[in-house]
């Protein structure tokens, strides 16, 4: 009979059902593979029937390398892939987190702790959609976002990937998976893997489940919870994603009471595959299935075991691929997993294969290649700067406000502080490389200062010094009118952002003295998460948390200066000390420095 798979007007499970009844054990085990882009050459993926590729943070074609270059790197690996006996296509995996973060020149997007301060779910979607946009402009159909962590404590160097600590606002912005993948139309099926189109990209929920309430934060650590606690804390954005037709989810390298997540066949087949009826594709994170024992890779078979069991069906592997298709191989062969466990990996693979349209549209669409970057896309960016900013503190006590600032001033401006003129600080990490970068060369963008600058009116004295010795400011401080001081975080990445201590990094809070302490200052802080503030408040005039925004730092001068007025509502606690930590709203005991829900506002001048 005609290859009834190959069909489009068949039946969705009428096509999976025939293509795994003509599936081989090796090519069953080659589709439950994803390797790193490094390995993947297209006789490898042909030779193993690799049926998923990823980049790692940073793993480029090429240094700067155009969407083009992505574009001809993913079709050049699907050739492998179709030229199979079966012709099943690879499906290309890629964290775009914030925006389409490993690539040159793509419009990087607020951190999702920003975006939580924004309130605004439709924003989401629609940024969801700008960068499904960008990612299919390279080539690539399926992303490892959006992080739907709860993050419950900040000293957790992952906390800005997660949109909020209260798990209904975290709900609420799953929207952006409706960006991603399209909105279910009306009077179609919720809850199973959807994708609208071919400028839509499949999404993956993760990490689950319980990433963010790791004992003190501590990346990849414990969380100890209850059964109850867990459901109600961390498993709610499930709930929400596995409704709106999130095609995957990723399994969090943390424990749950001790026991290993990529272990754990209660949480993950009992409760996410059958309870809540999840019928995509669940998927291990990094070398997930090493982690399982300690130390990692110490007893490889017993992972590939235990995970497999546990309900796991790709596996990131990403570079030791035929350790681990031996290994998978001989425990079918051996009966310690059932093919039927093989096989309900395959189906939901294929599901979502099928479903995204990737048989019909294994190419990419080399006509998108102009949306990497849109000036659109930019602008959309620059609306989610200015919502996600938040406004803490507008002139001392008896002060008039001193926000909106004047684009007109009698004096000078002066503009200190690392993060005012450092595109790379303000993105983050996972932008151009996993950690980050400082410095303005790394992508397109507009630094904070440059924004400053476009703002005020031509010929404003605008003067930029990154870090004012207090002779300078002696000698200059009737020189200028106000001051903008603009400091925070280096870029950092998983466990490289776990932080006990949580202080403005050096030099920040000395330029916040100097400054602040002679000429009437607003704080700008750059960070992914709340950070010490108490002994500095005082001595500012004026306070906004810009978390980390991304290229369009025009959003900032938009706000600072009036063209709109903040609205930005805390998506964390703003703890007072580390020492209260965690401590979240709703919490018994509950001695803020700022509320869950803050915000100043101002009008529009
Ligand atoms: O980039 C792919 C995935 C990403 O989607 C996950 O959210 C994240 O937990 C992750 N950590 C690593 C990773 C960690 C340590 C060394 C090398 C890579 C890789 N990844």
């Amino acid at each position: 009979s005609a290859d009834r798979y190959k069909d489009p007007s068949q039946p969705l499970n009428t096509r999976i059902d025939d293509l795994l009844g003509r599936m081989t054990l090796a090519e069953k085990i080659g589709q439950m593979s994803q390797i790193e882009r490094e390995k993947a050459t297209p006789d490898v993926i042909n030779k193993y029937f690799i049926g998923s590729v990823l980049s790692g943070g940073g793993s480029v074609p090429e240094k700067n390398a155009p969407p083009e270059a992505w574009v001809g790197m993913v079709n050049g690996m699907q050739s492998g892939a179709l030229s199979t006996r079966l012709g099943i296509p690879i499906i290309y995996g890629i964290d775009a987190v914030h925006g389409h973060g490993n690539v040159y020149k793509a419009t990087i997007f607020p951190h999702n702790v920003g975006l939580g301060c924004t309130r605004d779910p439709e924003l989401a979607k629609r940024i969801g959609a700008a960068v499904a946009l960008e990612v299919r402009a390279t080539g690539i159909p399926y992303i490892f976002a959006p992080c739907v962590a709860v993050c419950r404590d900040p000293r957790w160097g992952r906390c800005y990937e997660s949109f909020s600590e209260h798990p209904e606002l975290v709900q609420n912005m799953t929207s952006i998976i409706s960006g991603f993948q399209g909105e279910i139309p009306a009077g179609g099926t919720l809850g199973v893997p959807f994708m609208a189109g071919q400028r839509n990209v499949a999404a993956c929920s993760k990490h689950y489940v319980g990433d963010g309430g790791t004992t003190n934060g501590i990346n990849e650590n414990n969380t100890v919870a209850t059964f109850h606690e867990l459901l109600s804390i961390h498993m709610p954005p499930y709930y929400n994603a596995v409704i709106r037709g999130v095609s995957t989810v990723m399994i969090s390298y943390s424990s749950w009471n001790g026991l290993k997540m990529h272990a754990n066949r209660f949480l993950i087949t009992d409760f996410l595959k059958k309870e809540l009826r999840f019928r995509g594709f669940v998927i291990s994170d990094w070398q997930g299935l090493d982690r399982i024992t300690t130390p990692e890779h110490a007893d490889y078979l017993l992972s590939i075991k235990l995970g497999i069991l546990a309900g796991i069906d790709m596996v990131m592997i990403p570079f030791n691929y035929t350790e681990f298709i031996d290994g998978l191989t001989l425990l079918v062969n051996n009966g310690t997993i059932p093919m039927s466990r093989i096989d309900d990996a395959v189906r939901r693979i294929l599901r979502v294969k099928f479903t995204m349209g990737l048989f019909e549209n294994p190419y990419a669409d080399p006509s998108l290649t102009g949306e990497l970057g849109k000036q659109e896309h930019r602008d959309l960016a620059r609306e989610a700067v200015r919502k996600s900013l938040v406004l803490l503190k507008n002139g001392k006590p008896g002060d008039k406000p001193l926000l909106p600032l004047p684009k007109k001033t009698y004096g000078g401006i002066l503009v200190a502080g690392s993060h005012a003129n450092d595109l790379g600080s303000q993105c983050g990490g996972w932008t151009i490389t996993w950690q980050g970068l400082t410095g303005n060369n790394l992508t397109a963008g507009t630094t904070i200062l440059d924004g400053i600058k476009r703002a005020v009116v031509p010929g404003t004295d605008v003067v930029y010094s990154e870090n004012p010795d207090a002779g300078f400011i002696q000698q200059n401080k009737a020189r200028f009118d106000y001051a903008i001081v603009v400091v925070g975080e280096p870029p950092y990445a998983e466990t490289f952002g776990d932080n006990l201590n949580l202080t403005i990094p050096a030099p920040g809070p000395a330029i916040i003295q100097n400054v602040c302490g002679s000429i009437k200052c607003v704080v700008v802080l750059v960070s992914g998460r709340p950070l010490v503030l108490e002994p500095y408040i005082n001595t500012m005039n004026a306070l906004v948390a810009a978390w980390l925004p991304g290229t369009e730092g025009q959003g900032v001068a938009d706000v600072l200066f009036g063209d709109y007025g903040f609205t930005g509502k805390l998506s964390r606690t703003w703890f007072r000390s580390v020492n209260q930590l965690p401590m979240n709203v709703g919490d018994a005991r509950y001695d803020p420095l700022f509320p869950f829900g803050f915000g100043l506002e101002t009008q529009p001048s």
